[in-house]
């Protein structure tokens, strides 16, 4: 049950030459520069434009294969979109636009309209015209819309860049929720670190219309060889251990033969499982263990790579058990600490530098 797909599509300046078998369940984010494609694959998949070449297979159906000279047209593919920008219609209510998803309901997930409309707090706007409608509630309209036509699969191109915090936190909880209680794979465009970190379980990165790296997010992020939004953080996944209530901190193990991770500003409650995100400028390193210090964190890890980042500064990449951590430090601290590859060490780390969801 997934996605696969080999596609080529070129434009004048632009090719675009992706294979993929991607996971059919969970959120898959699709992630990379400006420009690299992540918007044309979208709508290829969703046959807004068809490839020049190639096959896509989802849940084994076949939507496109040139060889074959088969293709399916969008509204046959069961495919919800949504856009950075709502695109709904303009003439129509909300309450309209809502009813005409219904048109094309077919055999994706079934949702409640009326959970929807009060979980997305659309009450109060169903007589309104689209123009009347704030940004963030004209996407809330559209994801509405987008599940209301009972989709397979849900294709999402930066839904929430263009959004204030609380209509973000809105539309972000909606779809952790969706993943929790239905299976609708989403395959999930975005920009944004954070939005990775919360949503998805799988990622893809692109650069100039090719694959360049795939994987579990935890993966990719702190990987010396990747993109800088994501070279220079490191996500952990965790079990939190011990609730420190007097203190607000919880102490999260990221493998059983590690030590945790102790976070501050909220007491989880202990079996939790909590995502951890932490900056490369937030780790210093020791070549030992310090007495007499305010850090809370002193993991013993190991140098896995050398580097010079985007701005020719040193970064060290880290292996934590299984988990990668990265380090930026400045020449001097190289130069001091006279490091290298498989080098045992020290990374230390603030509890309240280490961000956790
Ligand atoms: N209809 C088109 N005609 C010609 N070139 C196009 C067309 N659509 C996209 N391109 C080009 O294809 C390349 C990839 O564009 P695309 O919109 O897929 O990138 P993206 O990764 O989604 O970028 P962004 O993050 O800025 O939205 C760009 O160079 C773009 O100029």
């Amino acid at each position: 049950m997934s996605l696969e797909l080999a596609l080529y599509h070129d434009y004048r300046r632009f090719e675009l030459d992706v294979s993929l078998t991607l996971p059919g369940s969970g959120v898959t984010a699709l992630f990379g520069p400006s420009g690299c494609g992540k918007s044309t694959l979208l709508r290829l998949l969703a046959g807004i434009e068809p490839a020049r070449r190639g096959r896509v297979f989802f849940e084994g159906e076949c939507w496109q294969d040139s060889e074959a000279a088969l293709w399916v047209a969008p509204r046959q593919r069961d495919i919800g979109m949504v856009f950075q920008d709502a695109r709904l219609f303009p003439h129509l209510s909300v309450q309209d636009n809502l009813r005409f998803a219904g048109r094309y309901a077919r055999r994706g997930v079934a949702l409640d309209e009326q959970h929807l409309i009060e979980r997305l707090q659309l009450e109060p706007l169903l007589s309104q015209l689209p123009a009347t409608l704030s940004g963030g509630q004209q996407q809330r309209v559209a994801l509405a819309r987008a599940l209301l036509s009972r989709p397979r699969l849900l294709l999402m191109d930066e839904p929430l860049s263009a959004l204030d915090q609380a209509s973000r936190q809105l539309l972000l909880a909606l779809i952790v929720d969706l993943q929790q209680h239905h299976r609708l794979p989403i395959l999930y465009v975005t920009h944004a670190v954070d939005e990775v970190l919360r949503l998805a379980n799988h990622m893809v990165q692109l650069e100039a219309g090719r694959v360049v790296a795939e994987g579990a997010p935890t993966e990719l992020f702190g990987r010396p060889d990747t993109a800088p939004a994501l070279e220079d953080c490191a996500l952990l996944k965790g079990e939190v251990i011990e609730q420190d209530l007097t203190d607000t901190m919880s102490a999260v193990r990221c493998a059983p033969d590690l030590p945790p991770i102790w976070i501050a500003g909220t007491a989880h409650p202990v079996g939790s499982t909590v995502m951890l995100s932490l900056q490369a400028r937030d780790v210093a390193l020791s070549l030992h263990p310090l007495a007499g210090t305010s850090l809370q964190n002193q993991l013993p890890v190991q140098v896995e790579a050398i580097t010079m980042d985007h701005h020719g500064g040193p970064r060290i990449a880290l292996r934590f058990g299984e988990h990668r951590l990265p380090a930026m430090i400045s020449h001097r601290a190289l130069a001091q600490l006279q490091l290298h590859t498989g080098m045992p060490l020290w990374a230390l780390i603030k509890s309240v530098a280490v961000e956790h969801q």
